[in-house]
């Protein structure tokens, strides 16, 4: 596999980069740490050969002789000494090592995070009808979270290997022939840890995925709690997350299972090794070198060689177990991640393309058709109409009929099949996505409000911040309009009044009064309401068509409603039948015609008995 294949190389290449000063000096201190390390098992051994055996004389690399204390018991301070300054060093340096890897590794997590979140948010709406965004928040927090963690285990490999090569090159300076012996270990290691990475990587992936689906499990059950209480399935719901759950628990114990397997045969091969060397050693010190071994060694060698030996070993497995796994974990992570960067549902950049001049608001639909991905049947079929600069238009027509999807199409959030939308002659493919939503006002069917204070809430659609304290002229004026304003300013707290997650503690009615306001703050060009009153009661209905009417001239309004009356003073009104426009024209116009809008209204008005056969037939 080449490295630009490899996710988690790809990923490091671009996000530890700028933190490569961290990392580097991290990695120096981590080094440079080792030295002081392995002198105590040194400075013991030469002490317990010069000192308590009285064997060879007290001498110490770097050290002149000349600084040698004579007496036995100056040479047992100076290695106290020695010990606890190596010590001090070390543990300085480790502690440094450490603080630089933390501060470029939650830099780097940062940076990957925000970014994976500017992943999602850029993602077209087709991505998230397919895909759960409990997921997506799974990738955006938990995976760029569990990335992170490739940091520390580079740190430790580094460490690891560093600790192998210089306890190996000790070791072989006080006796090669048995370091030999030694290196069999990491040849052995080194074969059995390629096997179990590719047992672990999708036992790895298995994790991450049902990290993934638990989390999105959670967020679907938590978000519809109040439905969950109505029906009274607190118990269904509990299954099911304890299903998804129980899922998550076997991927997670098998990875674990294999890992402790794994660790159980290195761990057992080492101790074996480490043993027979003891006794290869042993018997050399005391009988002289066995077999085809040649050469002198002393107790005090053998025991330094015995306590490099666990730095060897000890490592060795910890790079074989611990390193594989960390590294299979945040490759798993890694490819979820990649995977979102790079979706191809990821639009080209919102900026891209020429900017949008809405000068009068005149907008064409030419023969626009449009299928959801995977639908067997368009659902919306060779639409063309215009709605004249200023226009109020009407658009009626059944449940299902794809009046939603039209305007949908207005705004890009998904793009026609065939056909062109255009906008003062621009076609709408050809404008910059920015463009095109700024000038766009949009209150949707079941419009989100956010959690903070319905000032905050109208004021989001402002570029630039209102001072949310003291509700600036905008804010009440677009809340006057939108017929919120009344209710806002009798509540105790008025615009500082919180609304809670997704808009709760407001009635439904309440709700679209302030998306309405929210939408109208922009002063768009183009506004859209799609059933955007039909929570409020007739009266603050008629008061919010009396405040569009007044803008009426100003802008170009396309009003889906269910309630006829709705629209029944628009200049247009567009009929949509299964996808298509089945008639257009003003109230009287399409009355007069007496088809399915007549039809509609007679319904409406409760003059059942007029309504034709054929209606009753269609809606059967
Ligand atoms: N994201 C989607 N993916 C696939 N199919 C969809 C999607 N959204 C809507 N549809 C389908 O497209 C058709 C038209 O839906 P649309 O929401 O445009 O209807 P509508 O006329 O606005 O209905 P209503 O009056 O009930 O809101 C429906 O059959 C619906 O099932």
């Amino acid at each position: 596999m080449s490295t630009s294949e490899n996710p988690l190389v790809k990923l490091l290449r671009e996000y530890a980069r700028p933190e490569a000063a961290n990392f580097g000096l991290g990695l120096l201190a981590l080094l440079l740490a080792r030295i002081p390390q392995r002198a105590p098992a040194f400075v013991i051994g030469v002490a317990f050969d010069a000192v308590l055996l009285s064997d060879r004389a007290y001498s110490l690399p770097l050290v002149p002789d000349a600084w040698i204390p004579a007496g036995q018991v100056a040479q047992l301070w100076l290695t106290a000494g020695v010990l606890a300054a190596a010590f001090v060093a070390q543990n300085g340096l480790d502690w440094l090592s450490s603080w630089f890897q933390n501060r470029g590794n939650v830099a780097m997590t940062h940076d990957l995070r925000t970014d994976a979140y500017d992943a999602a948010t850029d993602l077209r709406m087709r991505y998230y009808d397919d895909s759960q965004s409990g997921d997506v928040m799974s990738i955006v927090h938990n995976d760029t979270e569990n990335f992170g963690g490739i940091v520390g285990a580079v740190y430790s490999a580094t460490n690891r290997v560093a600790q192998v090569v210089v306890a190996f090159a000790l070791m072989a300076l006080l006796n090669w022939q048995l370091a030999l012996v030694l290196a069999v270990i990491p040849v052995f290691v080194a074969v059995a840890s390629r096997v179990y990475a590719r047992m672990l990587q999708p036992r790895h992936e298995a994790v991450r995925e049902t990290v993934g689906e638990l989390n999105a499990r959670l967020e679907d059950s938590l978000n519809g709690v109040r439905t969950v209480k109505a029906f009274t399935r607190e118990e269904f719901e509990r299954e099911r997350v304890a299903e998804t759950s129980k899922r998550y628990r076997k991927n997670n114990w098998e990875t674990i299972r294999l890992r402790l397997g794994f660790d159980l045969v290195t761990w057992m091969s080492n101790n074996v090794l480490g043993k027979v060397v003891f006794l290869l050693g042993g018997y050399w010190v005391v009988a002289g070198p066995p077999a085809f071994f040649s050469g002198t060694f002393t107790a005090g060698a053998l025991l330094t060689f015995m306590l490099y030996s666990r730095g060897f070993l000890e490592p060795v497995k910890d790079l074989a177990v611990d390193t594989v796994d960390a590294y299979e974990d945040a490759l798993a992570s890694s490819k979820r991640i990649d995977g979102l960067l790079s979706d191809p549902a990821r639009r080209v950049g919102s900026d891209e393309g020429d900017e949008l001049t809405v000068t009068e608001g005149r907008v064409e639909f030419d023969d626009v058709t449009f299928a959801y991905e995977g639908a067997d049947e368009s659902t919306v079929e060779n639409v063309s109409f215009t709605a004249e600069p200023g226009e109020l238009v009407g658009v009626v027509g059944s449940t299902g009929a794809g009046k939603s999807t039209l305007v949908k199409l207005l705004f890009r959030f998904y793009e026609p099949d065939s056909g062109t939308i255009r906008i003062d002659g621009q076609d709408v493919q050809d404008v910059s996505l920015r463009s095109l939503r700024r000038q766009l006002g949009y209150v949707s069917q079941d419009p989100q409000l956010f959690d903070g204070t319905i000032a905050e809430n109208i004021a989001y659609a402002a570029e630039d911040r209102f001072d949310t304290d003291e509700p600036a002229d905008g804010i009440v004026r677009a809340a006057t309009l939108a017929g919120a304003h009344e209710f806002v300013a009798r509540l105790p707290e008025g615009y500082d009044t919180a609304v809670g997650e997704r808009g709760v503690k407001l009635s439904g009615g309440q709700r679209q009064r302030v998306a309405i306001a929210r939408a109208l703050l922009r002063e768009p060009k183009l506004l859209v309401l799609d059933e955007a009153t039909s929570h409020v009661d007739n009266e603050t209905e008629v008061q919010i068509q009396r405040s569009l009417e007044s803008m009426a001239g100003e802008r170009t309004t396309f009003a889906i409603a269910h309630r006829l009356s709705t629209v029944r003073d628009a200049d247009r009104i567009l009929v949509v039948d299964d996808g298509a426009i089945a008639a257009e024209g003003t109230h009287e116009e399409l009355l007069e015609r007496d088809d399915r809008y007549a039809d509609l209204w007679k319904v409406q008005v409760g003059d059942i008995d007029a309504v034709s056969e054929e209606f009753v037939e269609v809606s059967r």
